[in-house]
C-alpha cells in the first residue's frame, strides 16, 4: 500500500479514478496541429501532453519530425492550457535541447532501450536534472534490458522513473502491431513494484479500434495509466495515421474504462476463497503428477542409455503432442495453452535425460 501511495505523490497526475493519462500526437507537426490538440486533451482532464519531435523510423524516407524547432510550440500550448509536457529523446543532443526547452518529462523510446551505450549517454547527461523519465520497454522481450535501462537512470540520480510497457516486435503478422507479450510487464511489475507502470496501447494494436480493449487488459493487468496516442485528425496524420484516436475518443474512452480494485473493501470473501482453496488443491496434483512423469522419465534415460536410444524421439513427440491437443480441445482447452504447456514439459523431459546419459 505505501509503494501505491508513493507513486500517487511522485506523479501527482493521477485523475479521480486513480488512473494517469498520458495524450497527445504522435508527431508534432505544425504548430497549429501542437496547439490545437493540447486543447482539446486538456478538456478531457488529462495532464500530461505527449508529442514526438524525432522520429525513429523503421524505413528510411518516412517523415522523421520536425526536430527541435517543435519544442517550443509543446511548451507554449502545455503551459497555456495546464498541461505537463514529454517528448521522446534517443541522445545527448535530443536530451540539451528538450531541457534547453524547458520539457517536464522525458521518455526513452523502445528502439533506444535496447541500447544500453545511448541509454548511459542519456543517464550522464541528465545527471543532476532529476527531470522525470518514462522508460519504454526495448522492441525485444527483455525484461533485464528494460530493468537495465531504469538502472542506469538511477545510478545518474534519476528518482521519479516510470516503466512503458508498448509491446514486442513479432515476425508473424498478428492482430497486434507490437505483440504485448503483457508477462514481460507483470515481471517488470514483480521486480520493482514501485516504479510507475504505463501501457502504451496505440503502439501495442497500431489500430485505433483496438485501443479501447487492449487499454481495458492493461487496467485489469492492475497498469497505473496509459499513454495514449491522439491526434485531432488521425486519418491525416504525418505518422501513425491508423492508431491515434480523436480527444473526443479519448474523453468517451476514459470515461468507460473501469479501474478495478485487487481488493475491493467491504466485500463478502468466503466464496472467492473456497474457489481459491480449489485451485491450491488442484495445482498440488498437477505438481504431484508431474514430479511421477519425471521419474517415469529417468527410468527412459537409463534404459536408453543402456541401449544407446537417442534422447529425442520426434515420431514419438509429435504422436503425443497430436494426441493431447486434440484431447485437450475436448476438454474445452485452446491448443496453444496445450502446446505451450507440453512443449515446456518435453523441454524438462529433454534436459532430465541428458543429464541422466552425460550422467551430470
Ligand atoms: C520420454 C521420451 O523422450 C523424449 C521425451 C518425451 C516425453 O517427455 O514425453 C517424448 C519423446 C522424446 O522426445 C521418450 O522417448 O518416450
Amino acid at each position: 500500500m505505501s509503494v501505491i501511495k508513493n507513486k500517487y505523490t511522485t506523479w501527482p497526475f493521477f485523475n479521480e479514478k486513480k488512473l494517469l493519462t498520458i495524450a497527445g500526437p504522435c508527431s508534432a507537426e505544425t504548430e497549429d496541429q501542437v496547439y490545437e490538440i493540447a486543447r482539446k486533451i486538456a478538456e478531457t482532464g488529462v495532464k500530461i501532453f505527449r508529442a514526438g519531435v524525432w522520429k525513429p523510423r523503421t524505413r528510411p524516407g518516412s517523415f522523421e519530425g520536425v526536430g527541435k524547432e517543435a519544442l517550443p510550440w509543446i511548451k507554449k500550448a502545455t503551459r497555456d492550457f495546464g498541461l505537463k509536457s514529454t517528448v521522446e529523446v534517443a541522445n545527448r543532443q535530443h536530451v540539451l535541447d528538450a531541457l534547453e526547452a524547458g520539457i517536464d518529462i522525458l521518455w526513452i523510446g523502445a528502439r533506444t532501450t535496447v541500447n544500453p551505450f545511448a541509454v548511459q549517454e542519456i543517464a550522464e547527461t541528465i545527471k543532476g536534472t532529476d527531470i522525470p523519465v518514462l522508460v519504454k520497454n526495448p522492441v525485444n522481450p527483455d525484461v533485464d534490458l528494460w530493468i537495465g535501462a531504469i538502472e542506469r537512470l538511477e545510478n545518474a540520480g534519476i528518482t521519479r522513473i516510470g516503466a512503458v510497457h508498448r509491446g514486442v516486435s513479432q515476425f508473424n503478422k498478428s492482430v497486434y502491431r507490437n505483440r504485448p507479450e503483457w508477462e514481460m510487464a507483470i515481471e517488470l511489475k514483480k521486480q520493482r513494484p514501485d516504479l510507475l507502470l504505463i501501457c502504451d496501447p496505440s503502439h501495442i494494436t497500431g489500430k485505433r479500434e483496438l485501443v479501447p480493449l487492449v487499454s481495458q487488459i492493461a487496467l485489469d493487468l492492475m497498469f497505473d495509466g496509459l499513454m495514449i496516442e491522439t491526434h485531432i485528425t488521425p486519418e491525416e496524420a504525418w505518422s501513425d495515421a491508423r492508431q491515434q484516436i480523436t480527444p473526443e475518443t479519448l474523453k468517451e474512452l476514459l470515461k468507460e474504462l473501469i479501474v478495478r480494485d485487487e481488493f475491493p473493501h467491504g466485500i463478502e470473501l468466503s466464496g472467492f476463497e473456497d474457489l481459491r482453496n480449489t485451485i491450491n488443491d488442484i495445482d498440488n496434483q498437477l505438481i504431484g503428477l508431474l514430479s511421477q512423469r519425471m521419474n517415469i522419465v529417468n527410468d527412459i534415460a537409463r534404459f536408453k542409455k543402456e541401449h544407446n536410444m537417442s534422447i529425442f524421439q520426434e515420431n514419438r513427440w509429435n504422436q503425443l503432442l497430436e494426441e493431447h491437443l486434440g484431447y485437450g480441445a475436448s476438454k474445452g482447452l485452446n491448443r496453444e495453452f496445450i502446446r505451450k504447456i507440453f512443449n515446456t514439459i518435453h523441454s524438462e523431459s529433454i534436459e532430465r535425460q541428458s543429464s541422466v546419459l552425460h550422467n551430470k
